[in-house]
C-alpha cells in the first residue's frame, strides 16, 4: 500500500501570540516523530533546539530528525517537495506562518501545492489570551481568523485577566485548547511515533523534554469499535455535531464497501483517505477519540446509532468523497 500522505498543518496567529513557543514545544515532545518545519520568517525563530542544530543553507537539521526550513511563499511548493522526499522520512510538516501572514493565503498555498505526497492537515490558530481585547480592537480580522481555524490554541492563559470574556468571543463550537507556553499535546495534531530507543545516553527529547506539565493527563480518550458498517451520512452528521471538546478523531471507518477509509481530524478539519481493505484485515470501524470533557456513553451511543445493516447507499457515499484527499 502506498505510504499515507504527509499531513501539513498551518500554525498561524498574530505577532507574539506564541507560535514559535508552540513549535518548540512540539519539537521537544514529539518523541520519535519526524517533524518538518517551515517558517515564514526565519529571523524570528527562536527554537531552543538550535543550540544542538546544524545549519545547512536555509535548512536546519535538528538531532531528533526534525528539519526547519526558511520559506518564502513563492518557494513553498519547492520546500514542501523537499520535505516530502521519501529520503527525508518526515511524518508531519508544520508551517509557522509569520505573524503578519493571512492564514487563508497560507492555507491556499498548501491546498494548491502540486506535491502529491502531502495533504493539508488543518489550521491551528494561536491566540494570545492576555492581549485578546487589544488585538481585536487593532485587528478586527481576528474574528474571521477564528472562524477559519480548525483548532484554536488559547495561549498565555497565565497572563489573561478576563479569560471568560475571551472564551465568549470565540464562536461556539470551535474547538479550543487553553495553554500556557504553547503546551499542546502533539497527539491533538498528529500521530506521534513511539519514542526512539536510546542506549547509554539521553536522547534529544530527554534533554529538552518539559517535565512541568503532563499534558497527556489533561485529555480523555475514548475508543470505539463496530463490526457493523456505518452509514456515511449518519456518520458525517455525527462528526459535524461533535462536541467542541473533541479535538481529534482518528482510525479507520467501514462504510460496508470494499474500501477502508482512514479518518483524520484536527479540530474541525476532517479528511479521509480511501484504500482497498488490506487482505486478511477484518472489516470493522476502529476509532480513537481524544479531547476534554468527553462523555464516553454519549459518544458511543452516537457512533453506534450510525451503524447500519442496509447495503451501502451510493448517494450517501458521494457525501464522503468531498473529504477525500486527492
Ligand atoms: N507569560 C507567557 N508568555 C508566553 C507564553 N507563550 C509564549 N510566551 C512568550 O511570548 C513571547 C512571544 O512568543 P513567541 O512564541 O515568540 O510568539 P510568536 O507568535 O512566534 O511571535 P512572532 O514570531 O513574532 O509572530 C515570548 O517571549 C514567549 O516566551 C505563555 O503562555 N505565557
Amino acid at each position: 500500500m502506498a505510504k499515507q500522505q504527509i499531513p501539513v498543518i498551518v500554525v498561524a496567529g498574530f505577532l507574539g501570540s506564541g507560535k514559535t513557543t508552540l513549535l518548540n514545544h512540539l519539537l521537544a515532545t514529539a518523541g520519535g516523530t519526524r517533524i518538518g518545519v517551515l517558517v515564514n520568517d526565519f529571523g524570528s525563530i527562536n527554537v531552543d533546539a538550535m543550540t544542538v542544530a546544524s545549519q545547512v543553507d536555509s535548512t536546519i537539521s535538528l538531532s531528533n530528525g526534525c528539519l526547519c526550513c526558511a520559506v518564502d511563499p513563492s518557494d513553498m511548493d519547492d520546500m514542501l517537495t523537499r520535505l516530502a522526499k521519501p529520503s527525508a522520512n518526515i511524518d508531519v510538516i508544520v508551517i509557522e506562518a509569520s505573524g503578519l501572514a493571512e492564514p487563508r493565503s497560507m492555507v491556499k498555498l498548501v491546498v494548491a501545492s502540486t506535491q502529491p505526497r502531502i495533504a493539508y492537515g488543518g489550521l491551528v490558530l494561536v491566540v494570545d489570551a492576555a492581549e485578546f481585547t487589544a488585538t481585536s480592537a487593532r485587528h478586527p480580522e481576528i474574528a474571521k481568523h477564528l472562524r477559519l481555524a480548525d483548532l484554536v490554541v488559547l495561549n498565555k492563559t497565565d497572563r489573561a485577566t478576563d479569560l471568560p470574556a475571551v472564551r465568549a468571543a470565540i464562536t461556539p463550537g470551535t474547538p479550543v485548547v487553553e495553554t500556557t507556553l504553547g503546551r499542546v499535546d502533539p497527539a491533538l495534531l498528529f500521530d506521534p511515533r513511539p519514542r526512539t530507543p536510546t542506549i547509554g545516553q539521553l536522547s534529544f527529547e530527554d534533554l529538552v523534554e518539559d517535565h512541568g506539565d503532563h499534558v497527556h493527563a489533561l485529555y480523555d480518550s475514548v475508543e470505539f469499535t463496530s463490526t457493523t458498517p456505518l452509514h456515511p451520512r449518519e456518520f458525517l452528521r455525527f462528526l459535524s455535531a461533535r462536541p467542541a471538546g473533541l479535538y481529534r478523531v482518528k482510525g479507520f471507518v467501514d462504510f460496508g464497501t470494499d474500501d477502508r477509509y482512514a479518518l483524520h481530524t484536527v479540530g474541525d478539519h476532517l479528511s479521509l483517505d480511501r484504500t482497498p481493505w488490506p487482505r486478511g484485515v477484518p472489516r470493522a470501524t476502529r476509532l480513537v477519540l481524544i479531547g476534554t470533557g468527553l462523555s464516553e456513553p454519549a459518544l458511543t451511543t452516537g457512533l453506534s446509532a450510525c451503524a447500519t445493516t442496509e447495503p451501502p447507499d451510493p448517494r450517501a457515499l458521494l457525501d464522503v468523497t468531498r473529504y477525500l484527499r486527492p
